[in-house]
């Protein structure tokens, strides 16, 4: 199979599960965290479907990037804030790399900070992904982001390496720095496989500058994934 056609079967699995969640778990006056990324995407543009034929007319979204607020506001989908609604029935977001336990590896988009607050304010937290992004130990085929401060972010690349990362600094699409949602850095971290992610989260956790992480341990609260066999539900 060409790398084309693969990219376009994993676009379809992505959809699949999204819409499979959506389905699922959004009910009518929920209060639905919006995740960020091209499969949590597809979970907004399913939420906009269904108000076009009238259904879950009474639902409003918490978006987790600026990404995923335009991508709403432009499909008409009614956005509110986590200071209106402190309290979320239940997110519907993407991840980068998912553990047998449902631990997981978020960032890819550079919006892990506010999808974490967004998750960890959920009742609910349903991840979805294609099977590309099961994995055996978080860390095997994704790096770990890590949102850093651009004050004294050279010394938050050092501490990162005495931790046994080979660091990268995310670079955008100009080739400049790329900077998050809230003006940040975002170091890639690779670690190889991570025999003990708790361990490293808390240390990840201590550090001052050091803004979030993007290992997202014990927040899944639900897996949806799709892949050649379907689509399958998990809960942990
Ligand atoms: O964590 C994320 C963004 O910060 C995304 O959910 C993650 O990168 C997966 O992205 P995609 O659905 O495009 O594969």
């Amino acid at each position: 199979m060409s790398q084309e056609d693969a990219g376009a079967l994993d676009a379809r699995y992505k959809q699949a599960a999204a819409e499979w969640a959506v389905d699922g778990f959004v009910q009518p006056g929920m209060v639905v965290g919006l995740g960020t990324g091209s499969t949590a995407a597809f979970a907004v543009q399913r939420l906009a479907a269904l108000r076009a034929q009238g259904q879950l007319l009474d639902v409003v979204s918490v978006p987790t990037s600026r990404a995923t607020e335009s991508l709403a506001r432009s499909l008409g989908v009614p956005l509110s804030t986590l200071e209106e609604h402190p309290s979320l029935d239940v997110t519907i977001d993407g991840a980068d790399e998912v553990s047998p336990d449902l631990s997981l590896i978020k960032g890819g988009g550079g919006a892990l900070l506010r999808e974490k607050i967004v998750a960890q304010a959920s009742q609910r937290v349903v991840i979805v992904v294609d099977a590309s992004k099961l994995s055996p130990a978080l860390g095997t085929r994704w790096h770990v982001p890590v949102e850093v401060l651009p004050f004294g972010w050279r010394s938050q690349q050092r501490y990162l390496e005495s931790l046994g990362a080979r660091v990268t600094v995310r670079q955008g699409s100009d080739g400049a720095p790329f900077l998050t949602d809230q003006g940040n850095l975002v170091l890639d971290c690779a670690f190889g496989p991570i025999d003990a992610p708790v361990p490293l989260a808390l240390r990840l956790g201590a550090r001052a500058g050091l803004v979030e992480h993007g290992l997202f341990l014990g927040i899944a609260t639900d897996l949806v994934v799709a892949g050649p066999h379907g689509v399958e539900h998990r809960e942990r």
